[in-house]
């Protein structure tokens, strides 16, 4: 049976220069379980990239955030499925609406500072780049 690919949107959500780094808690995958992540999700099929990214954004955050550019693009394998995961630059205007619904903890971090946290395999490569990127600094 081939391994099933999907199509995963992900937010680098700025506010105040920092970037929200969500944690996932348990999961049906040992090797994302617990991991780091930019919120996102899915994309369903009808939906753009896009519209897909808001309405993961705010079902898992409860924020409203402004969509930027495309930020980085890469297939990942993992064990059990492939993803396509595409990185967009996001802003939160405001963030006292912050509420997760599925993720167990979040960090508000400078990008040099994204480093520190246990990411997930796929999200490295975006990780090393915000982190010398200087045109993200404050
Ligand atoms: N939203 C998001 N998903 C990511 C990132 N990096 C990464 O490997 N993923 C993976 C985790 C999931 O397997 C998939 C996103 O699908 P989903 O948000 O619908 O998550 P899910 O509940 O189906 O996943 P799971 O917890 O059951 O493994 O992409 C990331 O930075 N953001």
């Amino acid at each position: 049976m081939p391994i099933p690919h999907y199509d995963v949107v992900a937010g680098i959500i700025q506010h105040e220069g920092k970037i929200l780094c969500t944690q996932k808690g348990l999961g049906k995958h040992v090797y994302t379980s617990f991991k780091y992540e930019f919120p996102g999700g899915k994309v369903e099929p009808g939906e753009t990239a896009d519209s897909a990214l808001y309405r993961e954004i705010k079902e898992e955050t409860r924020l409203e955030v402004q969509i930027g550019n495309r930020y980085h693009v890469l297939l990942h394998d993992y064990p059990d499925f492939r993803i396509t995961l595409t990185a967009y630059l996001c802003r939160a205007a405001h963030i006292e609406t912050l509420k997760l619904t599925e993720h167990i903890h979040h960090q508000w971090l400078y990008p040099a500072q994204l480093r520190e946290l246990d990411w997930a395999a796929a999200d490295w490569p975006i990780v090393e780049k915000i982190s010398g990127d200087t045109s993200l600094r404050p």
